[in-house]
């Protein structure tokens, strides 16, 4: 870094990335006095029309922005932390983890999800969201969908659909709130790990840089999403796994809870726990060694066929 020259934020192109990321890069100016400018970066997951189930899962929205990083285009990049691999690379650092949105999943729809007619039609990419879905409504049919939000909210004012499931955080940053019909308690559809939160990486080296982006760090949720990460990590599961994790505390006391659901929505595994927040790590991966021994590895395994 030289002088007070602008840091070049890398950042996905969509309006729900460039939102998030364009937060972040004003909250660090505030905070640091140092300028943002803003790079957009192409990443396979947003080129690719493959179904993202299909997509492998691990890192499609966040190797190019770690490539770049690398080589020395970028300063920092801004993911969603979702979206971020478990397996670490050593070349890169998180080293931030910013305050989290609303962490739950949303209905846009005209009606209640209770009250959709059996046979309603609901768009969702996420084995995760199918499967916890199916539990509490069996009776409808749920249709892969991709795409941007706005994309996905317009196929239920065309009417294509009747109703989409997307995370609450990112229609908050689409601007789209007022088109949510009601949105999911935590104990009904359990989040993305991480879901809401953002990822901020630097590499590993620039230590001076990792010191300058601390400012955006948020204890409380890096306590909460190390442990919602450290149970998908120890299930040995990406993004695309119907796995749900949620933890929450008071900066002392870590609460979380787990579930692994199978792709008909019939059995499940769902556990919880808690302990002291500075054992994050050890908690999700104790908690996904006890959901392991109740069978939660063969649920996933179905769901890969
Ligand atoms: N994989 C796409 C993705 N990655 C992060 C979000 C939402 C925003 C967030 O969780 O921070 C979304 C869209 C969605 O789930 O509806």
């Amino acid at each position: 870094m030289s002088g007070d020259a602008a840091l070049r934020m890398g950042t996905r192109k969509s309006v729900m990335a460039t939102t998030q990321s364009g937060r972040v890069g004003d909250r660090l100016t505030a905070r640091t006095g140092r300028a943002v400018q803003l790079v957009g970066v192409t990443t396979f997951g947003d080129v690719s029309r493959a179904h993202l189930t299909q997509l492998g899962g691990t890192g499609v929205f966040v190797s190019e922005l770690r490539n770049k990083l690398i080589d020395g285009e970028i300063d920092f990049a801004v993911h969603s932390l979702k979206d971020l691999p478990t397996t670490p690379d050593e070349r890169i650092a998180l080293a931030a983890i910013t305050v989290r949105d609303d962490p739950r999943d949303a209905l846009v729809s005209k009606a209640k999800f209770a009250d959709l007619p059996a046979g309603a039609r609901i768009g969702t990419g996420s084995p995760r969201r199918v499967s916890q879905l199916r539990m509490l409504r069996p009776d409808l049919e749920y249709v892969p969908i991709r795409g941007n939000g706005d994309t996905r909210i317009g196929k239920v004012t065309s009417g294509e659909l009747d109703g989409v499931v997307m995370a609450a955080a990112g229609l908050g940053r689409l601007g789209r709130d007022s088109d949510i019909s009601q949105v999911f308690e935590v104990d009904e559809v359990l989040p993305a790990p991480g879901q809401g939160a953002l990822a901020v990486e630097c590499l590993a080296s620039r230590t001076d840089l990792i010191e300058l982006l601390n400012v955006l760090d948020d204890p409380h949720t890096r306590a909460a999403v190390t442990a919602e990460r450290s149970v998908l990590a120890a299930l040995e599961a990406g993004c695309s796994a119907p796995v749900g994790a949620f933890a929450s505390g008071d900066g002392h006391i870590l609460n979380l809870t787990a579930a692994v659901v199978a792709v008909d929505g019939l059995r499940s595994v769902r556990k919880s726990t808690s302990g002291p927040s500075p054992a994050a790590m050890e908690l999700g991966r104790d908690l996904a060694a006890a959901m392991i021994a109740e069978g939660a590895g063969t649920l996933m395994g179905e769901q890969a066929h």
